[in-house]
């Protein structure tokens, strides 16, 4: 690592958290590292901000309130940020990467090291596309995950929290990342599931709507716990469906159950779908999320959609009843309430199929000959 050249592609709220963290151990190491920066490096927001650019080292180095360490140089020049970088850290909003990927073909070294803390994913017409896949397939690289229960504006001052390193095959890069974003208040664990990581962090997103709506709706704490614990049971259903390499244990990590519960108390989602229960859907969630989060991005709402698109074109719609009532909710189609009164307008509900015993229940999936059958016959999942 000590060779190595770090860039964090993306400076909002979780972005300037993570280049905290990694500064904190590349300081040691001696070695400067970049952050590419979409806009807030324009005078407008070095106006308010105070922000250290290319060759321009300017001291107190913050962004987003954020101290960053001395060592960080922001760059709004993508191609310069990146050229020399050994390890690409990608922290942006997940509906931009698809645009960044295509700059960087060709601008990067061929055997640099990345990792996506991103959570939320592509549908193409061949299908779902995870984000680190987006990156590793247009970008001909190793793309390994980090996810966990990280609220950024609480690392940021520096609560303890746990996160989750995600890997394909190779535990020694994984382990890298973990020594480059550990520190005494965030603790980082190395497991060997990508997706199952990847797909923690991202099905959350839906479900954490669904916990700001019935915030919302005051329904209580009993209700919401139910609607956590018919997410999980969601979030692991389409998880295997989609790659039956999944493992149950990565729901018990940082990534699955603890940021489950993070996000549902305290994220984006939760509060901007909070926000619109209260109003009973009057204002939309784009309206919410520029009126409520200053430039951050919800990826909740996105997410449910693209969701929505791979459980419609599959034939998975009723097998998950609360990702499709998220997305029926969040489009319009049905009032806020419904995220409560499902139940009696499906014919079959997702607490009906949802139960201990299923939770237990192996599915088998993933090539497309087997996801066929299996949405022929969901009982094997379900039952
Ligand atoms: N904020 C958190 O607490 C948190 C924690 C863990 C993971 N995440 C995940 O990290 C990712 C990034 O989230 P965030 O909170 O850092 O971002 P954010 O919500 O603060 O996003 C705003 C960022 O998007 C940039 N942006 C706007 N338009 C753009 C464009 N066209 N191209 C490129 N960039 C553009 C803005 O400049 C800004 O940097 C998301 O996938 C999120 O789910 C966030
Ligand atoms: O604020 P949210 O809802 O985007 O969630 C933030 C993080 O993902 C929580 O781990």
């Amino acid at each position: 690592m000590a060779s190595s050249r770090v860039t964090i592609i993306g400076s909002g709220n979780w972005g300037c958290v993570a280049a905290k963290l990694i500064m904190s151990n590349t300081i040691k190491l001696g070695f400067i590292s970049r952050m590419w920066v979409y806009e807030e490096c324009s005078s407008k927001w070095r106006e308010t901000h105070g922000c250290q650019q290319r060759n321009q080292r300017k001291k107190p180095n913050i962004l987003l309130g954020i101290k960053l360490g001395e060592n960080v140089v922001a760059d709004p020049d993508l191609d310069n940020a990146v050229k020399d970088a050994t390890m690409l850290v990608f922290v942006t909003p997940h509906q931009f990467m698809e645009g960044i990927c295509k700059r960087l073909v060709g601008k990067i070294k061929p055997d640099v090291e990345a990792i996506s803390l991103i959570k939320g994913m592509e549908v193409k017409t061949e299908g779902p596309c995870m984000i680190s896949s987006l990156i590793s397939d247009q970008l001909g690289i190793n793309c390994c995950v980090l996810m966990g229960a990280n609220i950024a504006n609480e690392i940021a001052v520096e609560k303890f929290s746990e996160a989750t390193v995600g890997f394909r095959e190779n535990k020694e890069v994984a382990e890298r990342w973990v020594q480059l974003f550990s520190t005494p208040y965030f603790q980082v664990t190395a497991v060997q599931d990508i997706e199952g990581v990847e797909l923690c962090g991202t099905l959350k997103n839906i479900v954490a709507i669904a916990a700001g709506l019935i915030d919302g709706l005051e329904m209580g704490n009993n209700t919401k716990a139910a609607i956590m614990r018919i997410g999980l049971a969601e979030m692991r259903a389409f998880s295997k469906l989609l790659f039956s390499s999944v493992k149950d244990s990565t729901f018990f990590e940082s990534c699955g159950v603890a940021d489950l519960i993070t996000t549902c108390m305290g994220g984006r989602n939760r509060k901007v779908a909070e926000a619109f229960a209260r109003d009973g859907g009057k204002r939309s969630f784009d309206e919410l999320e520029s009126q409520l989060l200053q430039g951050q991005k919800l990826q909740g709402v996105l997410t449910a959609k693209e969701v929505h698109t791979v459980l419609n074109n599959r034939g998975w719609l009723e097998m998950f009843p609360l990702f499709t009532t998220v997305y029926e909710i969040s489009v319009g189609c049905l009032p806020p309430t419904a995220i409560v009164e499902y139940r009696e307008h499906k014919s079959k509900s997702c607490l009906e199929h949802f139960t201990p015993q299923t939770l237990e229940a192996e599915p088998k999936p993933s090539d497309d000959k087997e996801v066929e059958r299996n949405s022929n016959s969901r009982s094997e999942l379900l039952e």
